[in-house]
């Protein structure tokens, strides 16, 4: 399946296709928005396209196989990089992309092929390219002499190629990459960053890689093609020194008068003694430009100063070009045998490397977030756990609260009460990450944690604004939390702003009834706990409550975020009423006094 550029709205709908929606965990659009946070935060620390779809596929389950599988994945990870550079790691993933099999061989124009089997190696060619014009047939071949090379595909039964420096002749049963090594050197030359980060990042996690004998090879191609005798240069270096040598050499001879007699004449002959000197010193250059070039040749006339024969030069230029095509083709097609052989393992290795990062990602976000394995058994215990937000703000360095809970399976219908602003929101939500993550098998916020079996989650938010339609699109979604055996998790927030507050008693009532049995858990946010309680004598429900003790110097409320057990805390609203008062400026502050003086 390719999975590349998914939307979050496509992998649900993957999902709900593969395990039937009536199947999923999550029951409310609440529950899925913390779901969706806790994937984008994962997916922070993921690189490739794989891997991010992997994570927006992870999904919470009721099978404790799978979360066992992920719980094993993320340990071995963790083991795997615990002593390693995960910048490092991060940074090298940024530079490895999926293997591109695009490849668009380049036209080579400095050689032509000649071949017996015109047609078919035309349309081999033109496969390749567009128009490929470089190609003859045997018989009716122009004047090559423009061609650095000629590539001579001969038949075995038929002609024997010709004899010739420039030509380098194959049989016309070779592979199509003896024609263009291109076709298959153009794959590895164009994917060469992805596979020098796959080898660093192989070598570094400590897993074997056979894509460094792949990048020696590419080495010598590149060493190759960057050799370029600068014939000129040499030449005209070697001649300077040479004239120099003469005219020192020359100035320190004495000339006898028939001597002198044969230069001032018209002979062309030199006196023996500078044809001497002459000799010498350019033998000696000539050594020395073979030594430099690789090339044996004489370019030098004898004159003062020294002459070059250009010709000769442009014929050595035209013999080296050639030379270093025939062997860089040659080298080409070597690197070609051998890389041939590597394809496979290092598409394997690499996708292996890219499939690693959806460990990675998950093993980051571990290490980032703070989180534990859970223990799964039949109640809740939250050992300093922390909503992932303000894990995220206390690394930031922000001062927050952990908090330590229980729930039991005989203690599982809460009303949790308690000051305004108090974090009781930020529980609740705490603990359906907690739930969701558990059920993902990822691992929870928290120094330990002990979490129970259950088939799904459901949560209602606070209303902030109350339109027409709210209280209706509750109780659709909130019939289903009430019925049905299936285990579950139920949070709701002070369902009193959806509806008038009898209404929601009622309803908060009648839903404690339905789910009672010791198969759920609720946790239900309310400041309306004693009149709930007041009506349900014969079922057992807790009471606990956060409670603020008053506002620090800064006004800032002084709360202790863990609820008390078998409490019922006060709303205490005056306590944010004082605050916003000693906050603000005329006349708003006179107002609020007077509603202050009220309580
Ligand atoms: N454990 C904690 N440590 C530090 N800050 C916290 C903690 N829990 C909550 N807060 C902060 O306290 C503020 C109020 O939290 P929250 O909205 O959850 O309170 P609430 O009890 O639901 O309030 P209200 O009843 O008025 O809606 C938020 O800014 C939240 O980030």
């Amino acid at each position: 399946m390719n999975i590349a550029g998914l939307s979050q709205k496509k992998a649900l709908d993957i999902i709900h296709y593969i395990h039937g929606t009536s199947n999923d965990y999550i029951k409310t659009p609440q529950a899925e928005d913390i779901y969706l946070d806790i994937i984008d935060r994962i997916n922070e620390f993921s690189t490739t396209e794989y891997a991010k779809n992997r994570i927006k596929l992870l999904r919470p389950t009721n099978n404790y196989d799978e979360i066992q599988q992920m719980n094993n994945l993320i340990e071995d990870t963790l083991d795997e990089i615990k002593d390693l550079d995960l910048d490092y790691i991060h940074d090298l993933y940024k530079m490895i992309k999926p293997l591109s099999d695009e490849i668009t061989p380049r036209f080579d124009d400095s050689f032509a092929i000649v071949c017996e089997e015109y047609d078919d190696y035309l349309n081999m060619l033109h496969k390749n390219y567009n128009k490929y014009t470089n190609i003859f047939p045997i018989e009716d071949q122009p004047n090559l002499d423009g061609y650095d090379y000629i590539l001579y595909v001969y038949n075995e039964y038929n002609i024997e190629p010709p004899e010739s420096p420039n030509i380098i002749s194959i049989k016309n049963t070779a592979d199509e990459y003896e024609i263009l090594p291109d076709i298959i050197l153009q794959y590895y030359t164009k994917n060469r960053k992805t596979l020098e980060n796959v080898y660093k990042l192989r070598t570094y996690l400590n897993k074997k890689s056979n894509i460094k004998d792949v990048l020696e090879v590419l080495d010598i191609i590149d060493s190759f093609t960057q050799k370029d005798v600068p014939i000129e240069q040499i030449v005209d270096e070697v001649k300077q020194r040479a004239d120099d040598k003469i005219n020192e050499q020359i100035q320190q001879i004495a000339l006898k008068g028939d001597e002198i007699l044969q230069l001032l004449g018209s002979s062309d002959e030199l006196p023996p003694k500078i044809v001497e000197i002459y000799n010498t010193i350019l033998n000696d250059a000539q050594v020395e430009l073979s030594e430099k070039t690789g090339i044996l040749f004489d370019p030098f006339i004898i004159q003062y100063p020294i002459k070059i024969d250009e010709e000769e030069i442009e014929r050595v230029k035209q013999n080296t070009i050639a030379n270093k095509q025939i062997r860089q083709y040659e080298e080409k097609i070597r690197a070609c045998q051998q890389l041939q052989q590597y394809k496979q393992v290092i598409q394997q290795e690499t996708q292996e490397i890219i499939h690693y990062n959806f460990n990675f990602a998950l093993a980051c976000f571990f290490l980032y977030y703070n989180l534990t394995i859970p223990t799964i058994a039949d109640e809740y215990i939250l050992d300093d756990a922390l909503h992932i937000r303000l894990q995220q703000e206390l690394n930031d360095g922000s001062i927050m609260q952990k908090v330590t809970y229980n729930l039991s399976n005989d203690e599982n219908i809460i009303l949790l009460t308690g000051a305004n602003s108090g974090g009781k929101t930020t529980l609740l939500e705490m603990i359906a990450q907690i739930n969701i993550m558990t059920h993902m098998g990822i691992g929870v916020c928290a120094k330990n944690a002990v979490i129970p079996k259950t088939d799904e989650i459901y949560y209602f938010t606070k209303q902030q604004s109350l339109n027409a339609g709210a209280f209706e699109t509750f109780l659709r979604s909130f019939i289903p939390a009430a019925v049905g055996d299936k285990k579950k998790l139920v949070l709701i927030d002070e369902l009193e702003s959806i509806t008038e507050l009898e209404a929601a008693i009622k309803i908060i009532i009648g839903f404690i009834e339905l789910i009672q049995n010791k198969n759920n858990y609720a946790i239900i946010v309310t400041h309306m706990a004693p009149e709930i309680l007041k009506q349900t004598q014969n079922i057992n429900i807790r009471v606990d409550g956060i409670e603020a003790q008053g506002l620090d110097e800064n006004y800032n409320l002084i709360v202790d975020r863990n609820p008390k057990i078998n409490y019922l805390a006060k709303s205490t609203p005056e306590l944010i009423l004082k605050r916003i008062y000693q906050k603000s400026d005329e006349p708003e502050k006179s107002i609020y006094k007077e509603i202050l003086d009220k309580f």
